[in-house]
């Protein structure tokens, strides 16, 4: 089990993370949803010990983040491989080197698969391909919690769908636990389990994905509003979070949607 008890970041005088919160069960997908700034990447930060909280309590597999985790944990960053002169090779050595675990098989049938060269510096890749050899490693690694942060960005669709059933099967099969931050609402209903929405740096709500779909309705505006917690108006429709059987149950899109969603419009026209 990964907790996360009241998490707390400022960068200056600016709050980031403003007591964060949630529970992820071991072997889940979890996925930390939320606007662009919203603190995900910080969250992870701190999780995987880049960063320390100013107050606030991590436990990962029932520990205190300390250096001995970190053979158990792999981290997919936001700024991918950032070595500038290592090659293909290199970050294999490295990784292999780092995590006791480390699976060989699955890597080298990702390098085949995918027909890497492992002679060519990772900072000549295109981004996709950057980002491809990255979850390579991180999923051959052998740890049990994986963090990653946008995982299938600059995936071309085919590519992006045989990682989504990697990622989801490799959960499922090894009991791995996998925290993901993503703004593609989508994919992460394929994937995940459960997921928190922050915005702000403060989680506004965390469920697993069944739950959430189970606890909240929509009615049509001008209809009886049911006892419960009006979450948002989505053009003519409103977003209950209610246990009364009324309107529609809402799909996993339109509860995210209706979280993050700001009250006023923009236009920079
Ligand atoms: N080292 C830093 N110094 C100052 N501010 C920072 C620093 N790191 C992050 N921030 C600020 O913290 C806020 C949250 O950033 P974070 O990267 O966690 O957001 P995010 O939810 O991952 O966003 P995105 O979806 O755009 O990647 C942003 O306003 C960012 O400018």
């Amino acid at each position: 089990m990964i907790s996360v008890n009241n998490l707390v970041r400022s960068f200056g005088s600016k709050t980031i993370l403003n007591r964060v919160s949630f529970e992820v069960p071991e072997g889940e997908v979890f996925s930390l949803i939320g606007p662009n700034g919203a603190g995900k990447t910080t969250t992870m930060r701190c999780l995987y010990g880049d960063l320390k909280p100013d107050s606030g309590n991590i436990s990962i597999f029932g520990e205190k983040f300390s250096a001995k985790l970190k053979t158990n944990i792999a981290v997919m960053s936001e700024d991918r491989l950032t070595f500038k002169r290592f090659k293909g090779e290199d970050y294999f050595k490295l990784w292999k080197m780092l995590y006791p675990n480390f699976d060989e098989e699955v890597f080298s049938n990702f390098i085949l698969h995918y027909r890497y060269d492992l002679n060519q510096k990772v900072s000549t890749m295109s981004m996709g391909q950057k980002t491809l050899f990255h979850l390579a490693l991180t999923i051959s690694s052998g740890a049990d919690l994986l963090i990653l942060d946008e995982p299938t960005q600059n995936l071309d669709p085919v590519i992006r769908h045989e990682i989504l059933d990697i990622i989801r099967n490799f959960a499922i099969d090894r009991n791995k636990t996998i925290i993901i931050s993503s703004h593609e609402i989508y994919e992460l209903e394929e994937i995940s389990t459960s997921f928190a929405i922050i915005k702000e740096g403060k989680v506004l709500y965390s469920d697993t994905i069944d739950d959430a779909k189970s606890k909240h309705r929509i009615i049509n505006k001008g209809e009886t509003v049911p006892n419960g917690k009006v979450v948002a108006n989505i053009n003519e429709e409103i977003l209950i979070e209610t246990d009364e059987d009324v309107g529609r149950y809402a799909t996993f899109k339109e509860i995210s949607l209706a979280y993050l969603k700001e009250n006023k419009g923009f236009s920079p026209f």
